[in-house]
């Protein structure tokens, strides 16, 4: 079993749980980071007293070292990079938000670190890239390299041990419908930062809550499924399931459907990633179906969350769209948080950078930071230059 673990985020909600997660297993936390929360991240690395510990906003370096000056402190990109490839950690739980978690998802890797993986932009953008430098380094019968947090991968992940991935006929993820489940487009001109802010089901970061609202955080799903299971998007299927009771389901060729339930609690995914092959103890509350009563099913409004079919188009496209439907998206939800778009401006934004990509091929990483600076540029100029 894991031992010894660094986190990457620590200060964000899957670091927090992640840190709960390992002080109940008894997991040592040997290498922390955060990007500008200096706070927690003294507050944490008092508690847990890890080796290294990075703060990636150059400022608050001076203070965190002076608060840890006999342990190792890092900062800015290399600092992460350092954190990622740290040789006394086990397993590397990635918890950043956006594109920052790829780079230290690769240098992990390709250091012959195991990664815990919530940051699912990192397969978004670089599922093709990563998928090829694991081919390279995964010896055969060894432990998967890459291990999913995501509730539904990690569902999927669980539903498929022991199975024969030749044998799997489609995947079903399944996706709450997020605060706005059942409003049409219109409806959805008015909402508020709060009312986006009000998942029904999971308490997270703000940004993968705005994802939800929209569904684009199903679409990036969908693709990351892709690169997790080696599946193509055809053969994955979103249904909306409004209790997030069934985290995921896998249909088998012989038409047997298997499914991983449990309350919507991200304590269980992260346990499991930190434990497989094994099981650890219970750290959230067993299910109770005859409480939960009901677990209800319905088709996705793809007309009313157009993003979702965006994002099926883009990952049916591959190469440089998924990389552009994720810039855009990351830099639509950080100008609706500052309050500079209205709700919808974000769908509408993200469909009008999609709709002017042209396709280009990645071959590298750097292709990834490229395209993805280039999209961002063109979001900019398109929200800024229809406001003035
Ligand atoms: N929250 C959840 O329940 C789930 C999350 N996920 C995925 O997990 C990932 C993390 O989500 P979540 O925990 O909600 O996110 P949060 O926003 O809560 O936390 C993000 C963490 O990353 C750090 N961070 C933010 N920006 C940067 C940056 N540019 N460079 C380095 N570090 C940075 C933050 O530091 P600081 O605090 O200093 O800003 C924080 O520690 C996302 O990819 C999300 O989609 C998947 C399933 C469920
Ligand atoms: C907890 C988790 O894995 C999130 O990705 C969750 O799925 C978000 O909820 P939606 O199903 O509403 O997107
Ligand atoms: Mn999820």
């Amino acid at each position: 079993m894991t031992k010894k673990i660094c986190i990457l985020g620590s200060t964000g909600s899957i670091g927090v749980q992640t840190i709960d997660v390992a002080k109940k297993l008894g997991i040592k936390v040997v290498g922390l980071s955060a990007h500008k929360n200096v706070d927690l991240l003294i507050k944490q690395a008092r508690e847990l007293s890890p080796d290294i510990l990075c703060i990636v906003d150059e400022k608050y370096y001076p203070l965190l070292k002076e608060n840890f000056p006999d342990k190792i402190v890092v900062t800015g990109q290399q600092g992460l990079i350092n954190i990622a490839t740290y040789p006394h950690a086990d397993l590397i739980v990635n918890a950043l938000v956006g594109i920052s978690g790829l780079v230290p998802t690769v240098e992990a890797i390709l250091a012959g670190k195991r990664v815990a993986l919530a940051n699912k932009e990192t397969l978004v953008t670089g599922g093709k890239i990563i998928k090829r430098i694991i081919s390279q380094k995964q010896e055969k019968d060894s432990l998967p390299i890459l291990i999913p947090v995501d509730s539904e991968h990690s569902a999927i992940f669980q539903c498929l041990v022991g199975e024969d991935k030749k044998n799997v006929k489609k995947i079903i993820l399944t996706a709450s419908g997020g605060p706005f489940r059942g409003k049409k487009f219109e409806e959805l001109q008015s909402v508020k930062l709060e009312d986006v802010l009000m998942h029904p089901t999971w308490n997270m970061g703000k940004k993968i809550t705005v994802d939800s609202a929209t569904l684009i955080n199903k679409g990036f799903e969908v693709i990351e499924a892709m690169f997790f299971f080696d599946k193509g998007c055809d053969d994955i299927e979103v249904l909306i399931h409004p209790q997030s009771i069934v985290h995921s389901m896998v249909e088998f060729v012989d038409g047997s459907v298997k499914a991983q339930l449990s309350y919507p609690d991200m304590r269980l995914p992260i346990e499991y990633a930190l434990t497989f092959p094994e099981r650890g103890k219970a750290v959230a509350a067993p299910l109770d179906l005859a409480k939960v009563k009901n677990l209800t099913f319905e088709e996705p409004d793809f007309d009313t969350f157009f993003l979702l079919k965006i994002a099926y188009d883009c990952a049916k496209e591959g190469e440089s769209y998924p990389i552009v439907l994720n810039a855009a998206n990351e830099e639509a939800v950080k100008y609706f948080l500052e309050g500079k778009i209205g709700f919808v401006d974000i769908m509408k934004y993200v469909a009008k950078i999609i709709e002017g990509h042209r396709l280009q091929k990645i071959e590298t990483v750097e292709d990834i930071l490229v395209i993805d600076a280039e999209a961002r540029r063109r979001f900019k100029n398109l929200v800024e230059g229809e406001k003035s």
